[in-house]
């Protein structure tokens, strides 16, 4: 066991007014507190930083940086431009992980919602072939090269529960009040025209397992039918609830006011499709992977050793999907096992009654953030949007309320995918963030959330305290900006748990961190290399950011680092 320092490294302002920007020339000697020693288990992350050359994803078209480039710092031009318009106070807090399909898939419409504010595309593989997908993936990357962005992008699975066929390439088919149609498993000739008013299943067992008398949910129950007759792979249903089948729409089905689950509680939660998909997703090096249908932590271990072996140095992070009843029994050892998850309210609300939803996302934000994860509230967030250009003001106050819940980010499906006004429900996302957000800090709403730790060694309960104390620091001093440097991003997550005021500038010397990092609440991901020698650090991260006027003389900041247990607070020279 060696020896390690925590110094706290005061540069004190002369006056109280921190956050008034005191002039660089009015800076105080500085104050220098004796270093408190105590035994520290070191742990990697105490050694030798190395620069990391970029690869081509994380590299901005100027000319005057190359990737070798020492002296650059990489940010996106967007962040860049809020930054000097708006100020560090008014960054938006929230992340917004917006759906590609056919509305969003070409460069310029992916570009418009790079401008828009999209953190994260994600790429549902239910719809789509790979070669679509892999064309999506492709023109994202060009965007972050050319561009300069860091737009990560999430593989979301298919999953094996039961849902529809494709309606023979139908964007829709209409079921009206009192119409009987056939749900078969039988698979159709694809060369000749389907017949009339039959919807094909994918689940095997789906005759065998339903019974005359059921409800059949689409969707949740977006339409609805009862089963009538069976006839060997056919079911015959009676629609009772008119309404839009769509395409691989989710079916359930009910007995006696409760879901059934039979044999299907027992599909695999990844399929062999999900595991060609997960190959692909690995191959073009995707940032995240979300798991629909997660049951249990253990296929996220499992998926995560997998991607371990196949990918030694990748990082992609494994996103669980909560949308089942057993995802909820087994909540925080899912969580724990996964490096974020989703609050997938449109299947999970399909599986649980709709009034358990609320109650459901507040609980699984709550233990995401407790155990340090990234949590994104998706599904029908702005539904009527994408028919209509302006939102309803139920949805504007779920937005809200997820925004004041605190999570990570917040996912448009449809809206992006293929409705009609993709980049105004960014935007209606985007101010509803950045209001409610303000509204919070005004009124000084600090949640008296309890955070436990999260780190198994002594080191990362140090850091973790570190990061507590920094973020209560910041918020107590009114300081314009947390500094984090980070090699893995653990730092920067710890930091961003806090939900502190002031926006965090997390730097990170890889790209695919710093695209990782974009999904996490109010991190602001700069790639720099930088050494371990934290004064020099300090000193090209000011020279480097005021020379692109996103900092300037006396603006207060505290900075802490992954190679150095301590917390430095000063003013920009
Ligand atoms: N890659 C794609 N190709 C075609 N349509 C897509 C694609 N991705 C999404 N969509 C459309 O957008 C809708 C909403 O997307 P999403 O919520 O991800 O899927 P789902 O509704 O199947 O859960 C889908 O129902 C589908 O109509
Ligand atoms: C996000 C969800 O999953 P998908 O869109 O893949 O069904 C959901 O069910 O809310
Ligand atoms: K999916
Ligand atoms: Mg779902």
């Amino acid at each position: 066991m060696s020896v390690s320092r925590l110094h706290l490294q005061l540069f004190t302002p002369p006056s109280t007014t921190f956050h008034q920007h005191t002039p660089s020339h009015l800076s105080p000697p500085t104050i220098s507190f004796p270093s408190i020693r105590f035994p520290l288990i070191r742990t990697s992350s105490t050694s030798q930083f190395t620069t990391t050359i970029p690869d081509n994803n994380g590299v901005p078209p100027s000319a005057s940086t190359s990737p070798s480039d020492l002296g650059s710092i990489e940010v996106d031009a967007v962040t860049e431009t809020e930054l000097k318009e708006n100020g560090f106070r008014s960054t938006r807090r929230t992340k917004l992980v917006c759906t590609v399909g056919p509305a969003t898939c070409g460069f310029e419409q992916l570009e418009a919602l790079a401008v828009g504010g999209m953190n994260v595309a994600r790429i549902n593989m239910c719809h789509g072939t790979r070669e679509w997908h892999k064309t999506v993936i492709d023109r994202v990357r060009r965007l972050n090269h050319q561009k300069g962005f860091a737009v990560a992008i999430m593989m979301d699975t298919e999953g094996s529960e039961i849902h529809m066929g494709d309606l023979a390439g139908a964007s829709s088919a209409k079921a009206e009040d009192g119409e009987i149609w056939t749900f078969s498993v039988r698979a159709f000739d694809s060369s000749l025209p389907p017949p009339e008013r039959t919807i094909n299943v994918n689940y095997e067992g789906f005759a065998e397992d339903v019974k005359v008398g059921d409800e059949l949910l689409v969707d949740g129950g977006m339409v609805r039918f009862e089963v009538i007759e069976k006839i060997g792979p056919d079911v015959k249903c009676l629609c009772t609830d008119p309404g839009l089948l769509l395409p691989r729409a989710n079916l359930t089905f009910w007995r006696n006011g409760s879901l059934v689950r039979e044999r299907n509680a027992m599909l695999p939660t990844i399929s062999s499709k999900d595991w060609l998909d997960i190959d692909f997703g690995i191959a073009e090096g995707v940032d995240f992977i979300a798991i629909s249908f997660v049951k249990s932590a253990e296929v996220i271990t499992h998926l995560k050793s997998y991607i371990a072996a196949r990918s030694r140095d990748s990082d992609i992070s494994v996103i669980a999907k909560i949308e089942s009843i057993d995802s909820l029994k087994n909540l925080e050892e899912i969580i724990r096992a996964s490096d974020g998850a989703m609050v997938a309210r449109g299947d999970l609300g399909a599986q649980i009654p709709l009034e358990q939803v609320p109650a459901a996302q507040q609980r699984i934000v709550q233990v995401c953030r407790q155990m340090n994860k990234p949590v994104i509230v998706a599904s029908q967030l702005l539904e009527s949007m994408i028919e209509y250009p302006t939102p309803t003001r139920a949805e504007v106050a779920d937005v809200s309320e997820a925004v004041r819940q605190r999570a990570d980010a917040l996912m448009l499906s449809g809206e992006s995918a293929m409705g009609q006004f993709p980049d105004k429900a960014l935007t209606v996302l985007r101010s509803v963030s950045l209001r409610i957000e303000r509204w919070w800090r005004e009124e000084k709403r600090y949640e008296a959330m309890q955070l436990p730790s999260v780190g198994s060694y002594f080191s990362e309960k140090i850091s973790e305290e570190i990061c507590n104390s920094a973020a209560k620091m910041a918020n107590n001093l009114e300081v314009d900006a947390l500094f984090v440097y980070t090699k893995t991003g653990h730092m920067a997550s710890l930091l961003s748990r806090c939900r502190p005021d002031c926006p965090i500038f997390a730097f990170t010397t890889t790209p695919s961190v710093r695209r990782r990092l974009n999904l996490q609440w109010g991190l602001i991901p700069f790639r720099l290399s930088f050494s371990d020698d934290m004064e020099s650090n300090l000193n090209k991260t000011f020279s480097l950011l005021k020379a692109r006027n996103l900092i300037k003389s006396g603006d207060l900041v505290i900075a802490v680092s992954d190679m150095f247990q301590s917390i430095q607070v000063m003013n920009v020279p």
